[in-house]
């Protein structure tokens, strides 16, 4: 296969005929990357959020069932939500349920609804009849006045609701920018300014929305507590790694146990605690383990008029994949849908897992799997799921199973020293490129990476595909590999290689949870040890 490949991009480039050899070449020359892309579809689809929140909700006549749980509805059901998938959430729960909605306020970013029109994703879009407010804001992902107005519009509903009543909350990624509710007399601009200096700082998303949670007052289960004594079924799309229910945008429906110095010890971390307005010092002095933090403290038994749900996450994602995988002919792994950490350590992984798959003798030098397991920590991937993937490839190795497909999830992240243009998947594609081109031996592996939201970093592109051929492919068209890396210019990379083939381009996905890793492993071609 890798001959196949070297002689098709071998043809597309030098040849005068190229597009009509290489055409005529093009079905083998792409098999492994055709599947790694259909495989990568494939994660994407088991998560559109109609298609989780259909299949989350049951209805029979009357009833409603969710997690387990049923519930009468007797025209008695309210709707909001928050975040950047909860617009085609919405839609679908409209569609299932809408005949006993009585009132929806949904917050989305701004511009999602023109965005999701020109995609062609009608069925994300709201009926025009539709009894759901739809209200746009957070512009560039950070809290504003818009956004500000419809997390009151959200307090105002779900503060009117009595037992009688069902409110259905809709969560996903960015919710936490989408429902800035900042608890008085801090004001949105202070807190805005908070929140953008630890990012800043690099501050992770688990210290981020622990510091948002004790400055608001719907985040930290505010919202929850604001809708008693209705009961509250909150449907969550998940992108934070390991779904904590209290971490993604910030557990507005989750009770919080606030502590307030594990918040100072955050501020303190990234030197911040000596630089905060005063508004800040008595929010903070003020809180106490509760709802959000303008509340007194509360028994645990609050929480018995909330269900929260996990409806779509990075495993299902991969789960759908790896169903695909199967359909494609290739024998899937899943390693984790928690990987993270720098893309340098992520792609030296994924190095060495090719590496150790392809090995071209009986058997694996036993330094390559202790390598393999050292790096664990590093990427957020624990020991017993390294284990588990070491002993699969050994067995395939041994078995002659024919194409694996590995396959693994996340967020890592990238060091910004540059100025160019790319993500952190492309960037991750780039080095694990580097990596497969290094081996001596090449293994023919395929690698994709891919945000499931369409969009990686500030470009038109989800992600990228790469393999052992891109070192050499790079140089016959004069381009400096390291150059780009050192510059953060994986985008730019990527859309000169080959005129852009190697980009993952699937347009806005209007879903998102985290990225999703492929790796097509070929049996050796040196296979002679049976
Ligand atoms: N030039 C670049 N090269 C590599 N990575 C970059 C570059 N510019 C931005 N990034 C990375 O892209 C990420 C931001 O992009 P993006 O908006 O896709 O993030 P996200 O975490 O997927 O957002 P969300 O979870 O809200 O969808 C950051 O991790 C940032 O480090
Ligand atoms: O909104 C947020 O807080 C992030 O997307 C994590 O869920």
């Amino acid at each position: 296969m890798a001959q196949i490949i070297a002689l098709s991009r071998f043809l597309h480039l030098q040849h005068p005929l190229r597009v009509s050899l290489a055409s005529l070449c093009s079905r083998s020359m792409s098999s492994l990357d055709t599947r790694a892309r259909a495989v990568f579809s494939a994660a994407v689809e088991g998560v559109q959020p109609d298609i989780v929140l259909h299949r989350s909700l049951e209805r029979h006549g009357d009833k409603l069932l969710v997690g387990g749980q049923s519930f009468t509805l007797t025209n008695n059901l309210y709707l909001v939500g928050f975040g950047k998938a909860v617009l085609g959430m919405a839609a679908e729960a409209e569609r299932l349920v809408g005949d006993h909605l009585i009132k929806g306020v949904i917050s989305v970013p701004h511009g999602i609804q023109k965005t999701l029109h020109n995609h062609g994703k009608e069925n994300m879009l709201l009926e025009n009849n539709s009894r759901i407010t739809v209200m746009e804001g957070a512009k560039n992902n950070l809290p504003d006045a818009d956004a500000q107005k419809s997390a009151e519009c959200i307090r105002e509903l779900a503060s009117g609701l009595t037992e009688k009543d069902l409110l259905l909350v809709l969560i996903s990624g960015g919710g936490s920018a989408l429902l800035p509710a900042p608890a008085p007399p801090m004001s949105l601009q202070e807190k805005q300014d908070v929140t953008r200096k630890l990012a800043a700082a690099g501050a992770t998303i688990q210290e981020l929305n622990t510091v948002r949670r004790a400055l608001s007052l719907l985040k930290g289960g505010g919202l929850a507590q604001c809708a008693k004594p209705a009961q509250v079924v909150a449907l969550i799309l998940s992108d934070v790694i390991g779904d904590p229910l209290d971490l993604i945008a910030s557990g507005p429906t989750v009770r919080s146990d606030f502590k307030p110095e594990e918040v100072w010890a955050i501020l303190d971390r990234y030197k911040l605690s000596y630089s905060l307005p005063s508004s800040m010092n008595e929010v903070l002095s003020k809180a106490r383990p509760h709802y959000g933090s303008q509340v007194q403290e509360q028994p645990e038994e609050v929480q018995d008029h909330v269900l929260n749900v996990v409806i779509g996450s990075n495993t299902i994602a991969l789960e759908c994949a790896s169903r695909k995988a199967v359909e494609l002919g290739l024998r899937p792994i899943i390693l984790s849908p928690g990987v993270c950490g720098d893309v340098h350590s992520v792609a030296r992984l994924y190095g060495l897992l090719s590496r150790f798959a392809c090995f071209p003798e009986k058997e694996t030098p036993p330094e390559l799997a202790a390598e393999i397991l050292q790096l664990g920590p590093e990427v957020g991937v624990e020991s017993w799921d390294l284990c588990r993937t070491i002993n699969m490839l050994v067995e395939e190795r041994k078995e002659d199973w024919g194409v694996t497909c590995l396959l693994a999830g996340g967020e890592p992240t990238v060091q910004l020293k540059g100025k160019g243009r790319g993500g952190r998947n492309q960037e991750l594609a780039l080095r694990v490129g580097l990596e497969l081109s290094s081996d001596e031996v090449k293994s023919g592996a395929v690698f994709l990476s891919g945000g499931t939201d369409g969009q990686d970093g500030p470009t038109e592109a989800a992600g990228a595909l790469t393999d052992g051929e891109l070192m050499k492919e790079a140089m016959s068209q004069g381009l400096d590999i390291d150059g780009f890396l050192t510059n953060n210019d994986s985008f730019t990379f990527f859309s000169q290689l080959s005129e852009g083939q190697w980009l993952l381009k699937p347009g806005l996905t209007g879903t998102n949870v985290m990225d999703v890793h492929a790796m097509l492993l070929p049996p050796s071609p040196q296979r002679d040890f049976q």
